[in-house]
């Protein structure tokens, strides 16, 4: 009898790598291509962040590295997730008085910046959901981590709170707390592993200072950008209009940090930017910070394909602000309240404008100069190497 059943098991079996067998999390990391990190209308896209939103988690251990906490969480089918708490009410601005070095990372940020990212095309944000965490069940009773355990305790008010080992932000006074134990965090989806997939970090040509007195170079020369053209990697292929779209995404959504950023190193220099670490986004929304354009108004350069979707994001039936309400409403985390505040989808708008009116003027310029570098980068080669099978 035994014999026959297990028979049967082994028939039905198929030994095949149909895409079928695989967990999301796996099938994530195999069609992470050259230009993109998921295709345009992933049919996996669902079943992933379903699985980040809802999967039990089994283990929760501190990530080494990086200033403020964050841990790393694992799934039964073990897929794992960078896990960010939330620090602060998502309307809060962020104090005027802070240098953006010193700003709080917020949940919410990374959320809305893999929305952003998509709606803009790049695709270049690796997948990241809201979820209510259980401080207790989810994070306290399963961890391993003996230094994060130790720092736990109940808040005078009677909720569970911890605050990790980190350099920066890891004390009694700015510890994370849950509702008495739920916690609003983002959850996104970890890349492969370094040893599977290396990746290469870069320095961010117009990268800010980092100092309270010092200005960069990029602040101070007139021509820095056609240093920067003249300069590998950026003087072939798409990587500088590949840094314009960085910096368009970073403009819209407010975000001085971008110090760095990381490629895989087996594509070599023809790849797209990882655009990782979106923490300190959506910050202010009353205030633009016109310095973030920089290098849109300094390399006067844009891939075609951008401009194209920043144009039909500013009609007002694509409203980029309507685009991203609806997306973000698909978040779990929606329930407990809106991921954008109106105030910061309206800033969306207005800077959408500005972006294309500074594309505007470039394309002004360049005609009264006669001719020169195009303004509108033609992408279409790489485009079409997007959607090739090999790509
Ligand atoms: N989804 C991800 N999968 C795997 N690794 C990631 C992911 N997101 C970020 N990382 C890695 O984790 C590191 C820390 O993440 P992040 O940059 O968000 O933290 P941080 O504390 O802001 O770091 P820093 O202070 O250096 O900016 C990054 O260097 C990045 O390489
Ligand atoms: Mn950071």
């Amino acid at each position: 009898m035994w014999v026959s059943a297990s028979q049967e098991a082994y028939e039905d079996v198929q030994w095949t790598s149909s895409s079928n067998t695989h967990p999301p999390w796996l099938r994530f990391h195999l069609g992470i291509s050259r230009w993109q990190l998921y295709p345009h209308r992933d049919p996996n896209m669902e079943a992933l962040t379903q699985q980040l939103a809802t999967q039990r988690i089994v283990s929760a251990v501190q990530k080494s590295g990086g200033t403020q906490l964050k841990l790393v969480m694992s799934f039964p089918n073990y897929g794992q997730a960078l896990f960010k708490p939330m620090k602060q009410e998502r309307d809060d601005e962020t104090n005027y008085n802070l240098y953006y070095f010193s700003d709080f990372e917020r949940h919410n940020a990374e959320i809305a910046a893999f929305h952003l990212d998509r709606i803009l095309g790049y695709r270049r944000v690796p997948p990241v959901v809201g979820r209510l965490v259980d401080v207790v069940k989810e994070i306290k009773d399963i961890t391993t981590d003996r230094k994060l355990a130790r720092t736990f305790f109940t808040s005078p008010v009677g909720n569970l709170c911890f605050y990790g080992q980190c350099t920066y932000y890891c004390s009694t006074e700015h510890a994370l707390c849950g509702r008495p134990t739920n916690l609003e965090a983002s959850l996104a989806v970890m890349l492969p592993d370094l040893s599977l997939a290396t990746r290469r970090s870069w320095r961010s040509p117009w990268r800010r200072s980092y100092s309270r007195s010092k200005l960069a170079k990029w602040e101070t020369e007139s021509d820095y950008c056609s240093t920067v053209k003249k300069t590998p990697p950026y003087n072939k292929g798409t990587r500088l209009v590949d840094f314009i779209d960085m910096v368009i995404l970073d403009f819209l959504m407010s975000n001085m940090d971008r110090h760095h950023y990381e490629t895989f190193e087996k594509f070599a220099n023809n790849t797209f930017m990882l655009h990782l670490d979106n923490g300190r986004a959506f910050g202010r929304h009353s205030k633009d910070e016109p310095s973030i354009l920089a290098p849109l108004e300094q390399c006067c350069r844009i891939r075609r394909s951008t401009w194209l979707r920043l144009r039909l994001l500013s009609l007002p039936q694509y409203r980029l602000s309507d685009v991203m309400r609806a997306s973000l409403s698909q978040d779990p985390l929606h329930s407990v309240a809106p991921l954008l505040s109106e105030p910061h989808l309206a800033a969306l708008d207005r800077r959408l404008k500005t972006v294309l009116e500074t594309v505007s003027r470039c394309q002004k310029q360049q005609s009264q100069d006669g001719g020169g570098d195009e303004v509108i980068f033609d992408d279409s080669a790489y485009l079409k190497d997007m959607v090739s099978p090999a790509g």
